[in-house]
């Protein structure tokens, strides 16, 4: 048997890219974590089936990271063997919260893939510049992968299975590379990096809500938000981008606004965090705290925790 495992962070909202494609997210230190084990020895069934578990999430959507699986499989030039493969993983993310659940879990099982297969992770060339194609691309089974290009595996599985609109780049780069990403979504492309070092609180409602189910139209009416949005977050300006995103979309997909408004001269940036219901808020320690004891009269989760620039790990 094989066995690969790696982990990634979760992320928080700066710009929700469901109005113009373009989107910004930040990883935070909460992490999913993935084992993927490849069976030795062929079983009587020769399925060469993946197949996931998800802990304490018995009822969850598997199809996710046993399409990781395939698909870094695949790229590592190794069929599923005869036995099948396993994928299973562990979080500390609420799932469907909008804290990217989906691309943590889609990072850690891509590189816990290759962590099995023995093909290395590279951090690879500065993803801000624009590169030509090279023969290496066409390489049936390279002995290493960039982490952009390990992280495009999961972002193509999530739209293979339909868990995304966009394909969100955003998130999926921010939990990959560490920092904050400003990312095309339609193009896969970063645009920008960053790497702020901020306290955060967020505020987790009891509710649910998939990113598969936001209404796409409503987001895609404040596009002129999102633009300047963009310019903010493009121009270094990541909390006043956070901030106007946050009452943009609050006010597009129906979520409350004192969540921000009771924030905002507390703290640097307050926004809903993807497709909701969670918000975030991020700044210096007594702001955030304050914000804390704010949104702990809420019902539902507040829990602090900071921004991370490690990304993706193997381990
Ligand atoms: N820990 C996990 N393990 C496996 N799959 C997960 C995990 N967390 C989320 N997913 C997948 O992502 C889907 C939720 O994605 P989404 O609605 O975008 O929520 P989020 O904003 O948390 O990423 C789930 O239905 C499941 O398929
Ligand atoms: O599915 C998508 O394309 C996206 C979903 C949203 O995130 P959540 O998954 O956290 O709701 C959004 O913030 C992101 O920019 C794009």
């Amino acid at each position: 048997m094989r066995t690969g495992r790696a982990s990634a962070p979760a992320a928080g909202t700066v710009l929700n890219a469901l109005a113009t494609g373009t989107g910004s997210a930040f990883a935070i230190d909460a992490h999913t974590t993935a084992t993927v084990e490849f069976e030795a020895t062929p079983t009587d069934h020769d399925e060469r089936r993946v197949t996931g578990e998800i802990a304490d999430a018995p009822d969850a959507d598997t199809r996710l990271i046993e399409r990781c699986v395939e698909l870094a499989a695949e790229v590592a030039g190794e069929p599923i063997p005869a036995g099948g493969a396993s994928v299973g993983t562990e979080s500390e993310i609420p799932m469907a919260a909008g804290l990217k659940s989906s691309s943590a879990a889609a990072n850690a099982t891509v590189l816990a893939t290759f962590d099995a297969l023995g093909v290395a992770i590279e951090d690879g060339p500065d993803p801000t510049v624009p590169t030509e194609g090279t023969d290496d691309e066409d390489e049936a089974t390279p002995d290493s992968v960039s982490r952009v290009d390990a992280c495009l595996l999961g972002v193509a599985a999530a739209r293979d299975v339909g868990v995304t609109v966009t394909g969100a780049f955003d998130d999926a780069s921010a939990s990959m590379l560490g920092g904050l990403t400003v990312t095309d979504n339609d193009e896969d492309t970063v645009l920008h990096r960053a790497t702020p070092d901020w306290e955060v609180v967020v505020w987790t409602p009891p509710e649910r809500a998939f990113s598969a189910d936001a209404d796409v139209e409503r987001c895609r009416a404040v596009a002129p938000m999102a633009d300047l949005v963009a310019d903010l977050a493009l121009d270094g300006q990541y909390g006043r981008a956070m901030t106007v995103n946050g009452l943009a979309f609050c006010a597009a997909l129906d979520f409350p606004t004192d969540p921000i408004v009771s924030a905002m001269t507390e703290v640097t940036g307050v926004s809903l965090s993807g497709t909701g219901p969670s918000f975030v808020a991020v700044g210096e320690e007594r702001g955030v705290e304050t914000v804390r004891e704010r949104w702990d009269a809420l019902d539902g989760e507040t829990w602090r925790t900071t921004t991370t620039t490690d990304g993706g790990r193997l381990g």
